[in-house]
């Protein structure tokens, strides 16, 4: 790599750029292409999302109640990023997006229902939205495994009022839940099986079968390893608030194994949150607490001297924000995360860029103006691994993708923190909308790698750090893209034409 600057002078340095009073956002600038010499293939874009926490792949999935839960995390730490599980529900169900996530080693989940023997089962809520129902004899997950009912199977029984024990498949085959995908299709193999249970400790963690097994196996396969935390499970993020309660959810988290923990908020730099941080470090020193919301160098100083890991940028930036309309404050997200990893990597705090992430080009900004990974919320939505079901809008398969401060999600949950504990008026910073059907993170993530891999060839970074050592040696020039150069950099002056990236 070489840090030498061009020997013509040519654009702005980001130093200078951000520094001229304007606010920036990724598309309003735009990089000049430096020198190659290495592959595309080479781009190595392994990274910290805290100080002690390394991940294989800089993604990763924002604690959304329409983005991050069991699913969301396996798929992610199985590509080598890692899922934040949001907070908008009970501490006890959030810990269980963890045990869900942690309970296997693949990106397959199909969170089972389980019921008694003698069970009738005369209503589809018996299934809790699983394909299966598993018979135990507990009626639980952690008793001995009878049989299980497929709920295609079920929907065409005419004996609905017959015991679950005079109808049900006999049990399929049990395999060690950290089984990886190799494994489980070797034993369906050789047991002339299309499904499998995976158990561990005496409890039956999931059911899969070899249609899941096939999907999964079609999708492109990243050389990157997973994210695997010391326990040897899964590792998984969880989002807690700054409020008095939010101590024993924490309580819960670490018992359920959390990875790491973020303090989530719009406006990080307050009391709430200092003394939190503060007593997060105090009570569980081993673990790594991500602080923000930030967007200036002065928000940024006050957190990392409080102790935080990892700094969480971005305000108001969020497809689904409307925190600068509402209260106007934010930041153009470029200059918020030039700005703030100007300051943190001082103290080797690495940051994450969260929102307005919506194409591999906006990934390849974020990581070179000094950002360590990404956070993305709509990118990630309406992805098979998000939560929620799919419908149709005007003929478009969508899923609900909405705001975590829209009065739907408060209404939901995260009201005391909203109304404060004696507000009257709710606001809402953030809207309900619906997001069109990515497909499975498992294969569109692949390839909007490889796209971030060819932007860092272009600008000759071959690694995250090398990105930002051609920032900070002021290689790396950019401009300010006019609203025609905008225009001209889309696509434009065709009659129609389809989008299509792979
Ligand atoms: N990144 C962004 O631009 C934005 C993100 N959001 C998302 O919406 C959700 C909620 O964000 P916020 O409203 O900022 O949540 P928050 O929990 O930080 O703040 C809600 C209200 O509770 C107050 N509060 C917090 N801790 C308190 C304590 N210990 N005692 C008394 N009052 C306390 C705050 O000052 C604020 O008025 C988060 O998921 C956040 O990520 C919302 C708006 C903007
Ligand atoms: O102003 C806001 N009101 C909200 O209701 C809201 N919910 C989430 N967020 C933030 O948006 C990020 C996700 O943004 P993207 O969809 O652009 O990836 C998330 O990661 C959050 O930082 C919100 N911001
Ligand atoms: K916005």
């Amino acid at each position: 790599m070489d840090f030498t600057p061009p020997p013509i002078e040519d654009g702005f340095t980001a130093e200078k750029l951000f520094n001229q009073g304007f606010s920036y956002t990724y598309d309003d600038v735009i990089f000049l292409p430096h020198y190659i010499d290495f592959a595309a293939d080479a781009v190595d874009l392994s990274t910290h999302l805290t100080r002690h926490l390394p991940l294989s792949l800089p993604f990763v999935a924002s604690p959304m109640d329409t983005v991050s839960e069991s699913a969301m995390a396996a798929a992610m730490a199985s590509l080598g990023g890692i899922a934040i599980v949001h907070s908008n529900t009970s501490a006890s169900s959030q810990a269980s997006f963890l045990h869900t996530a942690k309970s296997r080693r693949v990106p397959i989940l199909s969170d089972p229902a389980f019921c008694h023997p003698s069970a009738v089962v005369d209503h589809d809520d018996a299934f809790a939205g699983s394909p299966f129902l598993l018979v135990t004899e507990t009626g639980t997950s952690k008793g001995k495994l009878l049989g299980y009912v497929a709920k295609r199977d079920w929907t065409n029984r005419t004996d609905k009022d017959l015991k679950v024990r005079d109808y049900m498949s006999p049990p399929p085959t049990a395999v060690p839940w950290n089984a990886d995908l190799t494994r489980i299709e070797g034993v369906m193999e050789s047991e002339k099986k299309n499904g499998v249970v995976l158990v561990r400790d005496e409890e039956v963690v999931d059911f899969v079968t070899k249609e899941e097994v096939e999907r999964v196996k079609g999708y492109p396969r990243l050389a990157a390893a997973g994210s695997v935390g010391p326990d040897g499970k899964w590792m998984v993020g969880a989002a807690i608030g700054t409020r008095e309660e939010d101590k024993e959810r924490l309580e819960h988290l670490v018992k359920a194994g959390v990875n790491v923990v973020v303090l989530d908020s719009s406006q990080g730099n307050s009391s709430y949150q200092l003394e939190m941080i503060k007593y997060v470090k105090k009570v569980y020193p081993e673990l790594d607490v991500i602080g923000g919301n930030v967007v200036t160098m002065y928000q940024a100083e006050n957190l990392i001297q409080a102790g935080v890991d990892g700094l969480r940028v971005g305000m108001g930036s969020g497809s689904i924000c409307t925190t600068q309309e509402v209260c106007a404050v934010g930041r153009g997200q470029a200059t918020a995360v030039y700005k703030v990893s100007s300051i943190a990597y001082k103290s080797g705090v690495p940051v994450i860029a969260d929102g307005g992430i919506s194409n591999s080009g906006h990934i390849v900004k974020a990581l070179s103006l000094g950002a360590s990974t990404v956070m993305m919320g709509s990118f990630l939505a309406g992805s098979h691994e998000a939560p929620g079901a799919y419908e149709y809008q005007n003929g478009q398969r969508v899923k609900k993708y909405r705001g975590m401060g829209s009065l739907e999600a408060m209404t939901k949950g995260s009201d005391a923190r909203y109304l404060g504990d004696t507000a009257k008026l709710k606001i809402a910073q953030g809207v309900v909308g619906a997001v069109k059907d990515k497909g499975s993170v498992l294969n569109f993530i692949p390839y909007t790698l490889q796209a971030v891999r060819q932007g860092f060839q272009d600008i000759g970074a071959s690694s995250i750090q090398s990105a930002h050592d051609l920032l900070r040696s002021r290689v790396l020039r950019l401009e300010v893209r006019s609203g025609a150069a905008q225009v001209e950099g889309g696509v434009h002056g065709l009659v129609s034409y389809e989008k299509k990236y792979f």
